[in-house]
Order: C-alpha cells, then sequence, then structure tokens
C-alpha cells in the first residue's frame, strides 16, 4: 500500500461488508476501539456477525476532553495486554475522535499495525476517517501530537447517521462547506441548497461522495501536508484557536462549529488580502451565522486566541500561517497575517466588550 492510498468502500450493509473484509485478516488478531456513543447507537448494525461479537473492545467515552494522552495509554494497554503485534488490526468504529485517536494507537503501537476506520459520524465519514491525519489534544492545544499514517481501509455506511443528533450533523456539514468553499461555487450551491430540516440521505450520499473526493484529491497530490494540502486547513487556523479557547474555559463548542466560525474570519481576511468578493463574503457569512451557534468571544481575550494560534502546525518562523481564498473554489497558502490584522478578523463575531 502507497503512502496515501487506501480502499474506500460504501455500502449499505455494514455488516456483511466488515465480515467479508474480516475474512482477509483471518489470520491476524483483530480488536476493537469504539465510542460511547457509537457503541449505543451504531453496534447493533454490527454486532449480528459472530466474528465481531468475540473480537476483544475497548469502549472510549465520547467527548473531545477524552482525545487525550490518558486515552491513548488505555488502549495502548488494551491491545498489549491482549497480545497484540505489529500484524494485528485495529477497527476503528466511531466519530472523529475515535479515527484521531484510534489511528494513532494502532500507527504506534509495536511501532505500528493495521487499522481500518469505520466512521459513524458525518464529520467522521466526510473527513476524519480518510486522509490519515491521526492524534490527539495535547497541553491545551488541538491534535499537538500525531502522525500522518494511512488506514488499510475505510467502510462508508451513511446508515450510521439516522441516529446523528443535528448539532453533531451540522458539524460535519462545517467541513462539508469548507470542501466547497476551496473547489467550487457549484458544490457549495448543492450544499446551501440541502435543507437541513429534512435531510434527504439519497441527496446526502451524494454529497458525501463529492466532499470525500475532494478531500481525497488535495491528500493524493500532498500526503504529508508540506504544501496544497494546507488547503483543507482553511478555516482550522482562527477555529482551532477558537475550540482550544472554549475547551479551556469550559464552553460547548464543536470541532465543524468552530471551523464555521473560523472560516468567516479567514473569508475576512480572504477579502483583505486576497481580494475575496466582498458581496459573497456577506452572503456566505450570513448562511454560516444563520446555521451555526452564536459563539461570541470578548476583545478582551483576543490576545489568548492569538497565542493559540502561534502553535498552529502550518505555522513556520514567520509568524502566524493562513490558508485564504482569492475566490470560492481559488486559494492561496502561507499567507502570514499579523496580530493586528488577525484581531480584525476576530471583530468579525459577536463580541461582548
Ligand atoms: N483527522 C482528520 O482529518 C480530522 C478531520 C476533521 C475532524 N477531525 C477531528 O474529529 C473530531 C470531531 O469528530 P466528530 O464530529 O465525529 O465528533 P466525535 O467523534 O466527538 O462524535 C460526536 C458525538 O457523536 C456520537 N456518535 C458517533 N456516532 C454516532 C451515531 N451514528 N449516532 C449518534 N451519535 C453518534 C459520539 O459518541 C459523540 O458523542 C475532532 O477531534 C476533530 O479534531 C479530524
Ligand atoms: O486533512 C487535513 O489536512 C485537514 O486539515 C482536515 C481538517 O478538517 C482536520 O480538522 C484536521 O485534523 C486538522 O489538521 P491539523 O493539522 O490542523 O490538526
Ligand atoms: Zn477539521
Amino acid at each position: 500500500m502507497s503512502p496515501q492510498s487506501y480502499d474506500l468502500i460504501f455500502t449499505e450493509s455494514i455488516e456483511k461488508e466488515l465480515g467479508r473484509i474480516l475474512e482477509t485478516y483471518s489470520k491476524t488478531k483483530i480488536f476493537i476501539l469504539m465510542d460511547s456513543g457509537a457503541q449505543e447507537h451504531c453496534w447493533h448494525l454490527l454486532s449480528g456477525n459472530e466474528k465481531l461479537q468475540n473480537i476483544p473492545k475497548l469502549i472510549i467515552e465520547s467527548g473531545e476532553q477524552n482525545k487525550s494522552l490518558e486515552s491513548v495509554a488505555k488502549a495502548w494497554t488494551f491491545l498489549s495486554q491482549n497480545g497484540a503485534n505489529r500484524h494485528s488490526l485495529v477497527i476503528n468504529i466511531g466519530g472523529g475522535l475515535i479515527c484521531d485517536l484510534g489511528g494513532f494507537v494502532a500507527s504506534t503501537f509495536k511501532r505500528g499495525c493495521h487499522f481500518i476506520n469505520v466512521p459513524t459520524t458525518l464529520l467522521s465519514q466526510i473527513d476524519a476517517s480518510v486522509g490519515g491525519k491521526t492524534g490527539f489534544n495535547f497541553n491545551g492545544l488541538k491534535n499537538e501530537i500525531g502522525v500522518i499514517n494511512q488506514p488499510d481501509i475505510v467502510i462508508l455506511c451513511p446508515e450510521f447517521l439516522k441516529t446523528l443528533p443535528m448539532k453533531e450533523f451540522k458539524s460535519g456539514f462545517a467541513e462539508m462547506l469548507k470542501h466547497a468553499m476551496i473547489y467550487s461555487q457549484n458544490y457549495l450551491d448543492e450544499l446551501i441548497a440541502f435543507n437541513l430540516n429534512d435531510i434527504n440521505y439519497s441527496k446526502l450520499l451524494t454529497l458525501i461522495r463529492k466532499s470525500v473526493a475532494v478531500k481525497q484529491e488535495f491528500v493524493m497530490k500532498d500526503p504529508m501536508e508540506r504544501d496544497i494540502r494546507k488547503v483543507l486547513n482553511f478555516g482550522h487556523t482562527i477555529g482551532h484557536a477558537l475550540e482550544s479557547y472554549a475547551h479551556h474555559h469550559k464552553l460547548e463548542l464543536s470541532h465543524g462549529e468552530a471551523v464555521a466560525l473560523g472560516m468567516i474570519g479567514e473569508l475576512y481576511l480572504s477579502v483583505k488580502k486576497n481580494a475575496f468578493p466582498k458581496d459573497k463574503f456577506k452572503e456566505i457569512v450570513k448562511y454560516i451565522t444563520d446555521i451555526y451557534s452564536d459563539f461570541s468571544i470578548f476583545a478582551k481575550d483576543y490576545p489568548e486566541l492569538y497565542q493559540l494560534m502561534l502553535h498552529d502546525k502550518k505555522n513556520s518562523d514567520e509568524g502566524v500561517n493562513f490558508t485564504l481564498l482569492p475566490n470560492v473554489g481559488a486559494y492561496t497558502i502561507n499567507n502570514i497575517c499579523t496580530e493586528e490584522e488577525v484581531f480584525e478578523a476576530l471583530n468579525q463575531y459577536g463580541k461582548r466588550n
């Protein structure tokens, strides 16, 4: 398997598909890492398969705070105590937390064993399960520790999404909006036309396929994020700072909400430095703020947010690095913005002085 390739399988019957795949691993020891929400809402779609029933399983409590070194250590201990070896297979079943954490655990246990992702949230299906970014939060910073390493197989089963709460659905939808912003006006128009209040699952499957294809196009060109893959990070320089800030101050903010808000600020910088069309900026900001929670930040907290951005993994020694857009479907990478420009961008959010 080349460093950036894996098998991507769409299926309507996850139990049969996974059972078929496991036949090819019949000689290896298999383990399951699953988050508690996936256990509650998804396991029944899989557990009819006898082979799966007898596989040792570790449940990681859901919640971003559990994407941690402690959870990684728990999973390493679980594998070690159950006799896993470097030929073993880890099956990650859950959202982006499990794909990131489980992918890292498998990539580092005995210097790396096989893993398969079975994403069960919209965000993990269109983003976290594909592309090989794995890791966990550390020292109050998002994804501070991790590796880029591809799974053997990713199995996408949209059936799982039918139990997803709207908050989590919107979180994944934000990453789809990001894909559209960096890729094409047509795709953005399709997403804007998608009715979140009456989900058409066959239309959703088409959109999922589109988003996965967009992500894969960037990953295949630059698997280790040396340059063009930074485009997939649009909205994240500010987004990750907001997410870490919210976590530190015990405020509710999902990854997708943070990215949606991050895109507003980074679109502002795109208008200022890349001549992104002002009228389109206003339109998109209105659309995003109508969907995502009004997460107001205080001007007095801008320095804390800026300090968090200084840890962004895209940065070199020149300062805070942004991916910006000259228009929908166009992008520039390695834009260094000053603290003053960042503060101006943060002014775009509803703030209380
Ligand atoms: N590696 C990447 O490329 C990448 C890309 C995007 C995001 N991420 C990471 O992914 C994480 C966010 O992922 P997420 O949005 O999936 O959050 P999550 O993994 O925390 O899952 C959200 C919630 O949904 C529950 N859940 C899972 N499947 C469900 C289902 N089918 N029905 C009902 N509930 C279900 C979970 O138990 C959890 O409570 C963040 O840590 C983010 O940094 C990684
Ligand atoms: O796959 C990528 O590359 C991305 O940037 C996808 C992002 O949506 C995702 O949140 C990723 O985990 C962020 O990467 P990071 O390197 O900023 O931690
Ligand atoms: Zn993201």
